[in-house]
């Protein structure tokens, strides 16, 4: 494989007709040979960033899109080396697997013996050993989506641009296909760039993760950054689920109705909200000192690997307690819990509309 590539968009906005811009001018950089994850909801201009780097797009007047020291901001996509992976496949459903995947080669003019060796290892590569001959249509949408990725990385592309490609599987193939895709791009060391809106394979799969707002970028990180210092409150919410409560600061907590939270560095007497996440909250006997809160089960659901509780602790919204234990709590039961305090959250207060007051 080519050694790997770094990537900059350079004050890239897009603007289609006449309407707002669907891309703000945004500048990023990907390293070269990591995974970068597009990461937002529906509209957010996720597919806009990916063709703006694959050549499919070319930004408003002054952006720019720079391939290592190349500037290719005017270069088409047959001109740029990259490989591209669909959620619909766009394969040729009337050749054949090694058919499909030969195709860049062919037009490459990669004499034929090379081709069939090639093919053969990127079908090993691709978990499709002895597959070659079949028609497309005999293959499952998971088989499709491994003959895509062959035919994307036949070329030897400079960079691997993936939009949505597990998002038509079911969801245990799609698990399967992310592990064995996390695989590959490690091993190859190519430069990827991966367009989703399924948290969970943002955060299986990126080396670092971007996520968009409104065709703006909200926040770039690894994972772990992103999900346990998310940088506003959008952030906070779009990855997992984040509990909210509000209260009044004393030193080192937040006062709720119904107990404390750990806030460190707070000034007292002030109105505030914390966050936590529901798997960080501990369920405590009521008769020990480790409760911190008290709280009335309001319901419970059994989630095979955990059960979810909402529990009332007085505050506008229940709290949302997530737990590996095996126990079994029911409605109306009284319960003590208990949240460390590495794990309470305070957005920066530029980001954070209403609770916090200064
Ligand atoms: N060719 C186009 N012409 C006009 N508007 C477009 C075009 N392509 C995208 N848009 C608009 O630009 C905005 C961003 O679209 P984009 O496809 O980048 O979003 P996305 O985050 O990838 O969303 P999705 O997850 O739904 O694919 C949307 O409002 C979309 O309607």
């Amino acid at each position: 494989m080519n050694s790997s590539l770094s990537i900059k968009l350079l004050q890239c906005a897009k603007t289609f007709g006449s309407g707002a811009p669907a891309l703000e001018p945004i500048d990023l950089e990907i390293h070269p040979g990591e995974t970068l994850v597009l990461l937002g909801p529906s509209g957010c201009g996720k597919t806009t960033t990916l063709r703006l780097i694959a050549g499919l797009e070319f930004p408003d007047a002054g952006g720019r899109v720079l391939f290592g020291d190349d500037d290719v901001t005017d270069l088409p996509i047959e001109k740029r080396g990259v490989g591209m992976v669909f959620q619909n496949y766009a394969l040729f459903p009337n050749m054949t697997v090694g058919e499909n995947i030969a195709y860049g080669m062919k037009i490459r003019k990669l004499p034929a013996a090379e081709r069939a060796a090639r093919i053969d290892a990127l079908l090993d590569m691709v978990h499709l050993q002895g597959l070659g001959h079949r028609r497309i249509d005999q293959l499952s949408g998971g088989q499709k989506q491994r003959v895509a990725l062959a035919r994307a990385l036949a070329v030897e592309p400079r960079v691997l641009l993936l939009d949505e490609p597990l998002t038509a599987l079911d969801a245990k193939l799609r698990e399967t296909l992310r592990a064995d895709l996390n695989q590959l791009l490690r091993k190859l060391g190519i430069t990827a760039i991966y367009v989703t809106h399924d948290q969970g394979e943002a955060m299986a799969l990126g080396d670092r993760v971007v996520v968009m707002e409104r065709g703006k970028i909200a926040q770039i990180g690894t994972p772990q950054d992103i999900y346990y210092r998310p940088a506003s409150e959008f952030v906070a919410d779009f990855i997992g689920t984040m509990n909210r409560v509000s209260g009044v600061t004393r030193v080192g907590h937040l006062q709720i109705p119904a107990g404390i939270v750990p806030l460190a560095n707070v000034k007292p007497d002030r109105q505030a909200t914390a966050m936590f996440r529901p798997e960080d909250v501990e369920i405590v006997p009521l008769d020990t000192a480790g409760a911190e809160i008290f709280g009335d089960v309001m319901s419970t659901f059994f989630m095979g690997d955990r059960t979810r509780l909402l529990v009332d602790v007085g505050t506008e919204m229940p709290v949302i307690v997530e737990t590996r234990r095996r126990g079994v709590w029911h409605a109306g039961e009284h319960i003590g819990l208990r949240v460390p305090e590495h794990a309470v959250m305070q957005l920066p207060a530029q980001h954070f509309s209403g609770e916090t007051r200064s």
